[in-house]
């Protein structure tokens, strides 16, 4: 059987894939099954860079086809911060709430027609040979100005999507892989994970 392992330390994202991978008749395996790997240091300043260190981290000491994300919120109102700092935006020890906190604390005069955001996602798929392939996926929307929903993970109480009157975090799992960066980034990922795994691996 195909195999892929999913390369997040992130428990949300990862129950989005496996979601998304859905039906497809792939074995899947976590960073769960390896909890010997080292820790992939973020040191890139991009999306890619940093998706393309933890996919090929993984495939390399595990000999899968890897599949990693590196993801963020851009708002415009902060030049597209936090962006690649998204995870760490509050401090290094990754808290959602305080991040969700600082963001609006410094939107708090920011009015409604100017908190355009967008979640974007780049998925790295690496083969142990080294071969590296990317995606990108974008979702638009606006900062609300206070959390909603309880749903999803990260920033999705605070992102709100106008054609549905709620946030990410008000949609249910299936809802945001439709419309969601990452669900995007992982559907244009299908055609090179294929033909990834069509040569030896
Ligand atoms: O759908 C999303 N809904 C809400 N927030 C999101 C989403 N997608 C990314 N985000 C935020 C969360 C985190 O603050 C950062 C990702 O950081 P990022 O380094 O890619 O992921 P991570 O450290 O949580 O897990 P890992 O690196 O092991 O995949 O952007
Ligand atoms: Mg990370």
């Amino acid at each position: 059987m195909r195999e892929i392992l999913l390369a997040t330390k992130n428990i949300g994202k990862l129950n989005e894939f496996v979601s998304l991978i859905g039906d497809y008749t792939w074995k899947v395996f976590s960073l769960r099954d390896f909890p010997h790997l080292p820790q992939v240091e973020e040191t890139g300043t991009t999306f890619q860079d940093n998706a393309r260190l933890k996919a090929l981290a993984a495939a390399q000491e595990t000999g899968l086809l890897a599949l990693a994300d590196d993801s963020g919120l851009e708002v415009d109102s902060l030049g597209g911060l936090p962006g690649v700092y998204s995870a760490r935006f509050a401090g290094e020890e990754r808290n959602d709430q305080k991040n969700n906190e600082k963001l609006l604390v410094m939107l708090k005069n920011v009015p409604a027609s100017s908190r355009r955001a967008r979640f974007r996602c780049t998925i790295a798929v690496a083969r142990p040979d080294g071969q590296v392939a990317f995606c990108e996926g974008v979702c638009e929307g606006l900062i609300a100005m206070e959390p909603a929903g309880t749903n999803g993970f990260g920033y999705d109480p605070l992102f709100f999507l106008p054609e549905y009157g709620k946030t990410m975090a008000q949609l249910d799992m299936e809802e945001k892989n439709l419309i969601s960066h990452r669900g995007k980034a992982f559907k244009a990922s299908l055609p090179l994970l294929h033909k990834m795994l069509s040569g030896p691996v």
